[in-house]
């Protein structure tokens, strides 16, 4: 693959180059067609950007339907990076022709407090602001840090990853860091950066080996749903992604709950339910009559706890589970299993605790953190988590003990509720 003109010029920078990326804000950022140019980094390897840069930043998209696969060819990726690259990093991120940029960092890469990996960041940017960083949150800050130097003008962080009120969590961390490195940085910060909250998606498993297209060494398989919503200023301006079908909005919450309780928690019940049960992907546990019904039973509590109108829920499960049933998606249980302790607390707690409070024994809440258990004991799905060393020594040994040493881990309020240590107990 190759350009046959230029590439669009870079006008937004984005952090985590990968699939998700590459199948959502890159496609909204094409489709919009006002000729913002992204450079995109990745967090870690190398090998993805030295493929995109071999074919100028070009890929296949493959949607896939049920009926057959959509291949479009996405040209908003300007440039791309291996994260080794700091120089360029600093200096994109310090240009006045870029003014906003995109991050996809999973749960796990917003760090905060005394993580070992972030302190010597810190330590670094006191020592040399232009250090080379490893952590999310350093890059980040050495990028702002940068462009303040350069006077580059104001600019907008859009987190998209799967966290509720994910700007307000964003602004946090690079604040919590700022005072650490350089205490003037923060004044500056507030006046020019700004940060917006997102509801972001689109199922993006990750590519097998099978998915090829002739001629492309780096395609992304999607599916055709896609959601985009917003909300909060964008001090540095942006491209028209209203245009592409993004919804901008000042009550964002609504949206965020409706997915990330319906679809996430639901992929993380099946992540560790479904693997408990044999099975590998999320098509092949929702064809299964239990799993299904535990769905369902997950999605009927938490539905009693969303705002949005009742048809609008009912319309979006329908198509959730046309969505889940896919059987040409193999978006593997695996891959949703990881970091369960950043997600759970996320997708499933809040129903359960407001349960709890109206007097109820979720069902289907107790059978996602009694599953999530079983996954830790080493049933289904390998544990893969920051967590994973301390959780795994938490879960093992006499049931009863080990559920309320988990639930102690999450929330030492759950951990205090007898009648819910013995529902867990009895679920797992
Ligand atoms: N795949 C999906 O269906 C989907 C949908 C909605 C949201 N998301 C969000 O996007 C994230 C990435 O998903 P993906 O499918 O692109 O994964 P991926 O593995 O294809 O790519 C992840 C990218 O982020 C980088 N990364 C990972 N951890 C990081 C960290 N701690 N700090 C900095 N960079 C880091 C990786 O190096 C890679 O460049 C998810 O964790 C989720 O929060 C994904
Ligand atoms: O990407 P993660 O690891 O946050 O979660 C796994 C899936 O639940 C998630 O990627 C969904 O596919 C996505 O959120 C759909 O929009």
């Amino acid at each position: 693959m190759a350009r046959s003109g230029a590439a669009p010029p870079v006008r937004l920078v984005h952090l985590g180059l990968g699939n998700f990326f590459r199948a959502h804000q890159a496609w909204y950022t094409d489709r919009a067609g006002d000729g913002w140019g992204i450079a995109a980094f990745s967090g870690r390897s190398a090998e993805l950007a030295g493929a995109l840069s071999a074919q100028d930043g070009l890929y296949t998209l493959v949607t896939r339907a049920r009926d057959g696969d959509r291949l479009d060819v996405i040209s908003s990726l300007a440039r791309a990076y291996p994260a080794a690259r700091h120089d360029a990093w600093l200096a994109t991120v310090a240009s006045p022709d870029v003014r906003a940029m995109t991050i996809t960092i999973t749960e796990a890469g917003y760090l905060r407090g005394a993580h070992a990996e972030l302190q010597a960041d810190a330590q670094a940017l006191r020592a040399d602001p232009t250090a080379p960083v490893r952590t999310a949150p350093a890059r980040i800050l050495a990028g702002l840090a940068a462009r303040r130097r350069a006077d580059a003008g104001p600019f907008t962080i859009i987190p998209c990853d799967n966290l509720p009120e994910n700007g307000a969590v964003v602004a946090r961390v690079v604040a919590d860091l700022a005072d650490r490195v350089d205490p003037g940085l923060r004044e500056w910060l507030e006046a020019s950066v700004t940060t917006v909250t997102t509801m972001v998606d689109r199922i993006t498993p990750r590519t097998t080996p099978e998915d090829t297209v002739a001629g492309d060494r780096c395609p992304v398989i999607t599916e055709p749903f896609s959601e985009w919503v917003l909300s909060g200023r964008f001090a540095g301006g942006r491209p028209r992604w209203e245009d592409a079908g993004a919804l901008f909005t000042d009550d964002i919450a609504p949206f965020e709950e409706r997915k990330l309780w319906l679809l996430n928690g639901g992929h993380s019940l099946l992540a560790y339910a479904g693997s408990a049960r044999g099975h590998e992907t999320v098509a092949d546990s929702v064809a299964d009559e239990t799993c299904r019904t535990w769905l369902e039973t997950w999605w009927a509590e938490a539905s009693a706890h969303l705002t949005l109108p009742a048809d609008d829920l009912a319309r979006y499960r329908e198509a959730l589970l046309e969505r889940f049933a896919n059987p040409r998606m193999r978006h593997l249980l695996a891959q949703i299993a990881a970091d369960g302790s950043q997600k759970l607390p996320i997708r499933i707690l809040p129903v359960l605790r407001a349960e709890r409070s109206a007097g109820r024994m979720p069902a289907g809440a107790v059978r996602a953190l009694a599953a999530w258990i079983g996954h830790l004991r080493g049933a289904g799905a390998p544990v893969v988590d920051p967590r994973a060393e301390e959780l795994v020594a938490l879960a093992a040994g006499p049931l009863p003990e080990a559920v309320r040493r988990i639930l102690e881990a999450l929330d030492p309020a759950l951990a205090g509720d007898d009648e819910l240590v013995a529902s867990v107990r009895d679920s797992v």
